[in-house]
């Protein structure tokens, strides 16, 4: 059995409001697609890695893949105008793929994405079809509608989802076939198509790392250079631990 990993980078950074798409910046003197890239094509449960570039961009992220010799990229294609498009974009390069392929799908955006986090991924995909990463909010989250406070989830209830995203491949392809044939279709994530379509698939929850921020608005851009400050070569120690 088979575990591919997905770069989605095929957005362009509006939030971050640079000419350049956001993974394409430098941050500790490298692209931030890739430490996304690196972060999979060395770990040893990932056989093969796809990149979803935006478009135009696909020359630069071939470079990127060369320049850095990243051996398990196998194909950079280009992403679609959202999230979603992206990831359909991905399941159409992986056509080929049997139904149990495992599937990581990872923001580029997140340069920071640690081989324990990937670890919890694959180990929890051997008993569950869908894989989310999240951590705890430090913050009180309410739902919000027109301007009044309409409900507040007990804050140990909630958590805030990091990728990747990990699914058997089959089942993301069942989720996405329901998906594109409602009209009133949109998505921020993966998880949620699975939930939204396949409400009967249970998707486990493993615990992400404050380190694998994405990278969307310009202060974070100052918190991922201090990261890769800290990181060397390599991957940020984990602060806490410090
Ligand atoms: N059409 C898109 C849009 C987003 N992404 C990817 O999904 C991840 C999370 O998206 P986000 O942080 O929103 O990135 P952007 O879409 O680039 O940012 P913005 O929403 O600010 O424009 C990023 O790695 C982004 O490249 C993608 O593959 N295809
Ligand atoms: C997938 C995700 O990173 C989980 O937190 C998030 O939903 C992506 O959202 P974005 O608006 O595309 O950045």
């Amino acid at each position: 059995m088979r575990t591919v990993a997905v770069v989605l980078a095929g957005g362009t950074g509006r939030r971050i409001g640079s000419a350049t798409p956001k993974q394409l910046l430098e941050v500790g003197g490298r692209p931030i697609l890739a430490y996304a890239i690196g972060a999979f094509d060395g770990h040893r449960g990932v056989d093969e890695v796809l990149v979803v570039m935006a478009r135009g961009h696909v020359p630069q992220a071939t470079r990127i893949v060369s320049e850095h010799g990243y051996g398990k990229v196998s194909r950079v294609v280009e992403g679609g105008d959202t999230r979603a498009e992206s990831t359909v974009a991905a399941l159409t390069a992986l056509a080929a793929e049997p139904d149990d392929t495992r599937l990581l799908l990872h923001d580029a955006a997140r340069p920071f994405v640690t081989a324990e986090v990937i670890d919890r991924c694959l180990a929890a995909l051997e008993s569950h079809q869908a894989v989310a990463v999240g951590v705890a909010t430090p913050d009180t989250v309410v739902a919000v509608r027109d301007g009044l406070v309409a409900a507040m989830p007990p804050r140990d209830s909630l958590c805030r989802f990091q990728t990747p995203q990990c699914f058997r491949i089959g089942t993301l392809r069942k989720a996405y076939e329901a998906a594109l044939a409602d009209p009133a279709f949109t998505a921020t994530d993966d998880c949620g198509v699975v939930h939204r379509y396949l409400p009967d698939v249970p998707i486990r929850v493993v615990e992400g790392d404050e380190r694998n921020l994405k990278v969307t608005h310009p202060l974070d851009l100052v918190v991922a250079e201090h990261l890769a400050g800290l990181a060397g070569p390599g991957l940020p120690p984990d602060p806490e631990e410090a």
